[in-house]
């Protein structure tokens, strides 16, 4: 049926119910892309630390088949030069319901458009969810890292993300800019002969579906705050309308009441009765919030490019993007990535962190309700960096550390299981 992809000999596919919870079978087929640059280091360590986790937590009674499916560079050596994201991967990745990619790589100004943004618009997987924890003995560069604990909700399908743009000296670019100036009477764009120009789309529906998840969240996890992060005072009716729209969702949906004269509103935690805080933030303000007041935060939600700044911001508050996992989701599918990106000045060198990756797994398999070996991991990643047996990137900053391979480090990891 596929051209490349081989279905493994085992496993069945997960399926989805009509209320989107998933029907897991013991031993299900997930599809993995292995990735650009670093990928080939950090994914076959994924795979390994994944299998010894489930082995350990199940006794054989579940297993993965894993199966590969292609994007970016192996892609084009596999299917043809210009064949970056083959149909038959997005076909894979939506009929097997869950999955996990590698890096891929997107070049500066010219080449292809962004493989990984392009899977999560055909996708429309919706939300980024990049949560960002602290793991005792990791090296930071705050005081305080414990403090910082949030989960962010980037909205992934809109913005100027989107990549709808047009380059300076391009016929497109001159038709935009003269339906600009001569229809629509814009007189501040400085230099109009010769501007690239973009557009960013932001909705109310593509606001309220990411917020909503937010919200959710907070009520399902007992998540004291949704910060509703935004540059609306000058972006007035793109970030401007994602708060506005985020308010209001939160009132018309869940009952919110505005604080004082609001904006500000709170809710009520249908599940124990405590306080969920509905605030906002604008971006720079809440860049150095985050850094002096971590621990006022919790749930963010946020537009597509602010939540790729803080996505790495955090991240590197709390040790790097070596640990900074993630997943996009839609209503049905979930695929899960790494924050981080390809690092090619890495690649296949068996040097980088593969905690990311690991990490990205972990939260997989807690979405496909395997708690027991997800906890085998976060159990196993806190006493290996305890160990102080780690990859460069924190070896570099501890004290009295043993530096390790990115495969070592998969091998502390499963022998501290
Ligand atoms: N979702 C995706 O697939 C993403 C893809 N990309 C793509 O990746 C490519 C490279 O992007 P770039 O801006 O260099 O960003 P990267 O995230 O690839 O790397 C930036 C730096 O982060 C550190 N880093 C990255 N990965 C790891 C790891 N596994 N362990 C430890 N440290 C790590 C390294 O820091 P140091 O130098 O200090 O060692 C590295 O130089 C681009 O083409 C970009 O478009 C980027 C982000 C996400
Ligand atoms: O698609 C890319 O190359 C970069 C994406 C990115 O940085 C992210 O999603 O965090
Ligand atoms: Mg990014």
């Amino acid at each position: 049926m596929y051209q490349h992809i081989k279905i493994p000999a085992e496993g069945r596919k997960i399926t989805v119910n009509s209320d989107f919870s998933l029907n897991v079978p013991d031993n299900p087929v997930i599809p993995f892309i292995e990735g650009d640059g670093t990928g080939v280091d950090i994914t076959p360590v994924m795979i390994k630390v994944v299998d010894a986790a489930v082995a350990k937590a199940y006794g054989g009674k579940r297993k993965i088949s894993w199966m590969e499916i292609y994007a970016g560079e192996k892609s084009t050596r596999l299917y043809g030069q210009d064949t970056w994201l083959p149909a038959e991967t997005l076909e894979a990745v939506k009929e097997y319901v869950v999955s996990i990619k590698g890096p891929l790589t997107t070049p500066v100004s010219g080449g292809i458009r962004s493989l990984n943004v392009a899977l999560r618009q055909q996708l429309d997987l919706y939300v980024c969810l990049r949560p960002v924890r602290y793991f005792d003995g990791v090296p930071s560069p705050l005081r305080e890292p414990e403090k910082t604990n949030m989960v962010i909700f980037r909205e992934n399908s809109e913005d100027i993300y989107a990549g709808v743009e047009w380059q300076e000296g391009s016929a497109e670019a001159k038709k935009v800019m003269d339906f600009l100036i001569k229809e629509m009477g814009v007189k501040k764009i400085r230099f109009p002969a010769s501007s690239s120009i973009g557009i960013k789309p932001v909705s109310k529906e593509g606001t309220e579906r990411l917020v909503r998840k937010a919200i959710q969240y907070a009520i399902d996890n007992d998540k004291p705050s949704v910060t509703l992060v935004h540059k609306g005072n000058i972006m007035k009716f793109t970030e401007g309308g994602f708060r506005d729209w985020g308010y209001h969702l939160a009132q018309k949906e869940f009952g919110a009441t505005p604080i004082d004269d609001g904006p500000w509103c709170k809710l009520k935690n249908p599940h124990n009765s405590k306080e969920i805080i509905i605030k906002d933030s604008i971006a720079d303000a809440f860049l150095q919030q985050i850094l002096l007041r971590p621990n006022e935060y919790s749930v963010i939600a946020t537009l597509n490019l602010n939540g790729d700044y803080i996505s790495d911001a955090l991240a590197a508050q709390v040790g790097g993007i070596g640990i900074a996992p993630g997943a996009n989701m839609s209503d049905s599918i979930a695929m899960f990535e790494a924050t981080h990106g390809t690092a090619p000045k890495y690649a296949g060198k068996n040097y980088v962190n593969p905690g990311s990756m690991i990490l990205s797994a972990e939260m997989m398999l807690r979405h496909m309700g395997w708690t027991e070996a997800a906890d085998l991991i976060i159990a196993s990643m806190g006493k290996s960096i305890l160990s102080k047996q780690v990859t460069y990137d924190f070896a570099r900053l501890m004290e009295g550390a043993t530096q390790v391979s990115c495969s070592g480090f998969g091998e502390v990891m499963i022998k501290n299981m």
